[in-house]
């Protein structure tokens, strides 16, 4: 029976862990790397053990970045219905633990990066976790609404470190990948924070909708999706991509062009929670149509 609880508690511990690493947002941002890996090839197919390892590394320092993000803001996410029952403002983790984990995780993440693949690849990576883990979430967040447009710049390294994990280099096709995630924030983080506001406001943070209204940051969603759907236009216009690349780029650009118009000109909590679902959906569907399009035969 003592074994019993014994077990239950390490599972629980253990799974509060695995909670630390955002594990849900962590997901489109190992794949968005991963389809950079697959596009840096010109023709067939990446080095398996690459990807592999790239993946593994990528994937670790991505978590160890959530985990520091928790641990420092843990006081924050103590005041927001939507992070109260994270693992650390419930208790179920202490913050030396956490600040281990996130160590021990990133560390071993850029290990494997520096010896399985390449030095450029994990000091980019290293960078962008300084970028989540320390210029957003510390400096940032708490000072300024633009937090998240360029805090953004790290949330769209990921097609990048893929990139230069195959290729051992960073062209300007793996810039236009960054430049579209880059767009993307604005109207995928602004779409949660307008029906987030009031936690937002009771955490104290500055978020757009908290300090220029909710009027002022549809607008602003609305003029982000545009300049996304310009964005999304780049690889074809460069030649990167193809045909079937721009017809998925076109019909998601526009069906998220509907949804920010909307919620401009007929606001409700549920048509944002759509919009900012709709946002995670685009991106899954774009980068996916980037890696089918790069395999056609024609
Ligand atoms: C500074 C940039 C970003 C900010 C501030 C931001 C903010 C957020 C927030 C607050 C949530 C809700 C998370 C939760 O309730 O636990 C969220 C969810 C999500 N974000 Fe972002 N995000 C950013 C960039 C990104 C990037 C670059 C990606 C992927 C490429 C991404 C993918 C996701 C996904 C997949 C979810 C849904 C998670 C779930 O279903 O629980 N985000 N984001
Ligand atoms: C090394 C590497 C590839 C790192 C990538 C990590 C990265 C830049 C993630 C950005 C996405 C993210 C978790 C945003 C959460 O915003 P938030 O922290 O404001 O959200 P919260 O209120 O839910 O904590």
């Amino acid at each position: 029976m003592k074994t019993f609880a014994f077990d239950l508690t390490r599972g629980n511990r253990l799974r509060a862990f695995y909670v630390l690493t955002k594990p849900r947002v962590n997901t489109l941002i190992v794949f968005c790397a991963v389809i950079g890996m697959f596009l840096a090839v010109p023709e067939g197919l990446p080095n398996a053990f690459t990807v592999f390892a790239a993946t593994v590394g990528i994937a670790c320092v991505a978590g160890a970045a959530a985990a520091m993000n928790c641990l420092i803001e843990q006081h924050i996410d103590a005041r927001m219905t939507r992070t109260r029952a994270r693992p650390l403002p419930r208790g179920a983790l202490s913050t030396g633990e956490a600040l281990v984990f996130a160590t021990v995780l990133g560390g071993c993440g850029l290990l494997v990066l520096h010896q399985a693949v390449n030095p450029l690849t994990m000091w980019l990576t290293f960078a962008t976790f300084v970028g989540y883990a320390v210029i957003y979430t510390v400096l940032l967040k708490p000072r300024t609404p633009q937090n998240i447009v360029i805090g953004g710049a790290s949330g769209a390294m990921p097609p990048v470190l893929g990139w230069a994990a195959v290729s051992g280099e960073v062209s300007s096709d793996a810039l236009l990948l960054f430049l579209i995630i880059f767009a993307w924030t604005p109207p995928h983080f602004w779409a949660l924070a307008l029906y987030r506001t009031a936690d937002y406001a009771r955490a104290g943070l500055p978020m757009l909708p908290v300090t220029h209204g909710s009027e002022f940051t549809r607008l602003s969603v609305l003029l982000y999706t545009f300049i996304l759907f310009g964005v999304t236009l780049l690889p074809f216009a460069t030649r990167m991509s193809g045909a079937l690349y721009l017809a998925v780029a076109v019909a998601l650009g526009l069906q998220f062009i509907r949804y920010a118009w909307r919620l401009y000109r007929e606001y409700s909590d549920a048509l944002a929670r759509r919009t900012f679902r709709f946002s995670i959906v685009y991106l899954f569907a774009l980068f996916a149509a980037l890696l089918v399009d790069h395999y056609l035969p024609w």
